[in-house]
């Protein structure tokens, strides 16, 4: 560990040290989260089989013809979920060489004229008519995530010596499940794989890096402004801390900067975004726990330095901040299902 913060390797905490010493794991996972911002998980205890037969899907999935994939895309969703072609994402300002399927909770939808149009988030999943079996999968995957990453936090509140239930009102049912494969790049111009970024669309992200070990691709930037790389280690997940997080714990706990570079093999992941709730305000946010972490980031209080779109944000809480994200993401959708806020979003920066 190198102590002046600038980490050179990601900590592998093993989940089943729990047992022997909840008191190191705890510490161990506290240098993990407030040093580092990212992690890997051994022994997460999500069912193996799920596992399996989630990367087991995933070439089939990216093989469907063009037009089966496009027939679920997601600019045709109120809800933001389906499929997206190579190159129709921008990350710090340059094209993202990957095609990747978002999904949510499977569930109906839940606005209705007159609530908050952030509750429009909340709907249906799109799945390909030629794959059937997807859905179970994908849904099975879902559930046990959710689950364990509910477990999760209950850890890291202990480890910020905090009481193990603190973080889970926060929660909301929002979580999204990204499918995505990096296509095989040969030249400068495709080796984005997704730009330098924090996540934003979560409270936590649980990565599965679903291609074998010698295909390379995630990397972090430490705070020495070096990328350190982040192969895949057989059995693990890759877990790191979202924006929101960073908010809540007044900086204690940092988003961490990463980037994948798309590299001469194609590359598979699957991230979990853990969901906040959106009726979340900005006051309760920063306010909830702004006692705790004063005392926790000293006199200095990191929290001042916290930079979230959020907080910065014209918006007040966490669901309308996220709206305006996708909406701006993803103009075709924001314009045909939001009319009424598309001009205002795409303006008001
Ligand atoms: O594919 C990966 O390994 C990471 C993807 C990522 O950082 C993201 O989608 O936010
Ligand atoms: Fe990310």
């Amino acid at each position: 560990m190198a102590a002046n913060g600038s980490f050179d390797e990601i900590p592998i905490l093993d989940f089943n040290d729990i047992h022997a010493s909840k008191a190191k794991f705890l510490a161990e996972l506290r240098y993990a989260i407030v040093e580092v911002g990212f992690l890997y998980a051994k022994n997460f205890g999500l069912p193996k089989d799920q596992i399996k037969a989630l990367t087991d899907l995933l070439p089939a999935l990216f093989a469907l013809p063009e037009q089966e994939k496009l027939s679920i895309e997601l600019e045709s969703s109120p809800h933001f979920l389906g499929y997206s072609a190579v190159r129709s994402e921008i990350t710090a300002g340059k094209v993202d060489n990957r095609e990747q399927f978002e999904f949510g909770l499977s569930q109906t939808e839940i606005w209705k004229p007159g609530r908050p149009l952030y509750e429009r988030l909340i709907g249906p999943n799109q799945y390909p008519p030629s794959l059937p079996e997807a859905q179970t999968i994908i849904e099975n995957y879902i559930h046990s995530m959710a689950e364990r990453a509910s477990f999760f936090m209950r850890l890291v509140a202990e480890a910020l010596a905090l009481p193990e239930a603190t973080f889970l009102p926060f929660l909301g049912l929002q979580h999204r499940l990204k499918i995505v494969r990096y296509p095989s790049a040969h030249h400068a111009s495709e080796s984005q794989g997704v730009g330098p970024h924090k996540d934003s669309s979560g409270w936590w992200t649980f990565l599965l890096q679903a291609s074998p070990p010698e295909v390379k691709g995630l990397q972090v930037l430490n705070k020495s402004g070096n990328w350190i790389d982040v192969p895949n280690i057989p059995d693990t997940f890759v877990i790191n801390i979202g924006q929101a997080f960073e908010v809540i714990t007044h900086g204690t706990c940092k988003a961490t900067t990463h980037r994948v570079l798309a590299g001469p093999s194609e590359r598979f992941s699957v991230p979990f975004f853990l969901g906040v709730r959106g009726d979340l305000t900005k006051a309760e946010a920063f306010g909830s726990l702004a006692q705790h972490f004063k005392h926790e980031s000293g006199e200095s209080s990191e929290g001042a330095q916290v930079d979230s779109a959020f907080l910065r944000g014209k918006y007040n809480t966490w669901g309308e901040s996220q709206l305006r994200t996708k909406i701006r993401s993803h103009r075709q959708a924001g314009k045909r299902f939001y009319p009424e806020l598309y001009e205002q979003y795409m303006n008001d920066s």
